[in-house]
């Protein structure tokens, strides 16, 4: 068996919690390594660019897909998301634990390019509960929450191509699995 920590992939619906988990979760292990991904999407009120993502033009995002310097990219709800390929490459070289936040189609290529991944599905504990969540969020205008809640149906159904399924209940629970599956803790 190799060394080197395997690359963990967290996906799931838009509003499901990802977000929330991770931050809990690196709040008190900041050595798990989290991937920032580079997307066309403005930025929400409080999000900085290099910290939360890189915020690039289209013209941008078109250059680094066509240099190959993105490891998995896709459109998520009429925007472009892809995760720089060299800084994840790196930290496994090093031995760190890495983390990928990307939706669906991204854990798809990224279980393609390499086998070795843990695929993890963050699942909300109902439809209702999603909905709620990702409406009392209230970083998206209607339209926008519709093109994601759509955009959930299909990201649910893909669960069972996922290794592990964990459930956001608790945030304090899921953070401390999902380290346990890291073997961080
Ligand atoms: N494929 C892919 N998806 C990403 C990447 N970065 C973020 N995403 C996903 O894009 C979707 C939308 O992200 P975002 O606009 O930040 O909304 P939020 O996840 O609802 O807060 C989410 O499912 C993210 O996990 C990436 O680099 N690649
Ligand atoms: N376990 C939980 N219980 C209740 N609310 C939660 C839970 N996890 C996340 N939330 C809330 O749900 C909303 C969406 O969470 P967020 O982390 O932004 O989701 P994502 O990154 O998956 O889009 C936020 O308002 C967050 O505070």
């Amino acid at each position: 068996m190799s060394e080197r920590p395997r690359l963990t992939v967290l996906s799931g619906p838009s509003g499901v919690g990802k977000s929330t988990v991770v931050a809990h979760m690196r709040k008190e292990h900041p050595e798990v390594w989290l991937s920032v991904s580079a997307t066309t999407r403005k930025p929400r009120p409080g999000e900085q660019h290099g910290v939360h993502y890189f915020f690039v033009t289209d013209e941008e995002m078109d250059k680094l897909i066509a240099n190959g310097e993105l490891l998995e990219w896709a459109e998520f709800a009429g925007n472009r998301y892809g995760t720089p390929r060299a800084a994840v490459l790196e930290r496994l070289e090093k031995g760190e634990p890495v983390l990928l936040e990307i939706d669906l189609q991204g854990a798809r290529q990224v279980r393609e390019s390499m086998s070795d991944a843990r695929l993890v599905f963050l699942a909300p504990p109902s439809w209702e509960e999603l909905v709620r969540r990702l409406t009392g969020r209230g970083t998206e205008p209607p339209e926008v929450i519709e093109r994601r809640l759509e955009a959930a149906r299909t990201e649910l159904a893909a669960e069972p191509e996922f290794d592990t399924t964990l459930v956001n209940t608790s945030v304090e629970d899921v953070a401390r699995e999902l380290l346990a599956l890291m073997d961080v803790v």
